[in-house]
């Protein structure tokens, strides 16, 4: 695994905002699992998804990668396909060096490409599955269309967009009801109330989410036919977009 995350459980004179440096690459294994619901069903079912939809010959993206899980998910889905290659980038170079690391540790039949790269900038061509898990979250919201078109452009017919988000509610009550929700999660695994707060102040400002109304428009506008939620625990959740 990784080490503990306490990176919030000091008071702090004034919380920065959020970013993947070495200290989050350190524990990330650990931050991700206590504060995301979901995240391990979410990571055991992409194998089983990319099994579906993969296709001879093309590509496999993992965009915004981080120590590369998902990355070896979609591996186990593709390894009885001929002639695929799995790309994954992430714009952080400590995670970038981390996921290197933590993929060669591994033997493996399909070729996988690490690449330290902003997925605003990045090209997508003859893909067949696309996976951003919690990864749009962190793009500047004027441009996830953007990304999104691209994303439906490199897909091939047949091809799967799995996106993972935390998402808000469109309802006041309900939006407080699933944070309520979360952050009793997040106590249950061991986060105090002040590593709570202070981990949302320092994402406030770098994690704009959308509601699941905003991302179904969206996947609509870029050209996606069909679209369906496939997993959701609290106000996270995971779906799956067919060019
Ligand atoms: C919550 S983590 C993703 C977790 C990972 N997909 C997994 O399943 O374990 C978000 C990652 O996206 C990366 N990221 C954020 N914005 C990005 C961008 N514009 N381009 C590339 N990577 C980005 C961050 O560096 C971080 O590693
Ligand atoms: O800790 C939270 O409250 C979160 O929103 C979790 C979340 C995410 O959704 O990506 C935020 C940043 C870290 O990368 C890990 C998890």
């Amino acid at each position: 695994m990784s080490s503990r995350d306490n990176i919030f459980s000091q008071p702090l004179a004034s919380v920065q905002d959020f970013c993947f440096d070495q200290q989050v690459v350190e524990v990330f294994p650990d931050m991700i699992n206590r504060s995301v619901p979901g995240y391990a069903s979410i990571l055991q079912t992409i194998p089983q998804l990319t099994q579906r939809f993969v296709q001879d010959n093309t590509k496999l993206y993992d965009l915004g990668c981080s120590r590369g899980a998902a990355t070896l998910a979609m591996r186990q889905g593709c390894e009885q396909q001929s002639g695929c290659e799995i790309i994954a980038i992430d714009n952080s170079p400590a995670m970038v060096e981390r996921a290197k690391q933590h993929i060669d540790s591994f033997k493996t039949t399909v070729p996988i490409t690490v690449r330290c790269e902003d997925i605003v900038e990045s090209e997508v061509d003859n893909a067949s599955v696309v996976v951003m898990n919690f990864t749009l979250q962190f793009v500047a919201p004027e441009l996830r269309q953007q990304v999104l078109e691209k994303v439906f452009n490199g897909l091939r017919p047949g091809g799967v967009l799995i996106l993972s988000e935390k998402i808000r509610s469109e309802s006041a009550a309900m939006n407080e009801l699933l944070i309520d929700l979360h952050h009793d999660f997040k106590r249950a695994n061991g986060y105090s109330d002040l590593e709570i707060s202070q981990k949302r102040a320092a994402i406030e400002n770098v994690m704009r989410i959308d509601s699941l109304e905003t991302h179904q428009q969206r996947l609509t506008n870029v050209g996606f036919s069909q679209q369906s939620v496939w997993f959701q625990c609290f106000n996270f959740l995971s779906m799956v977009a067919v060019k």
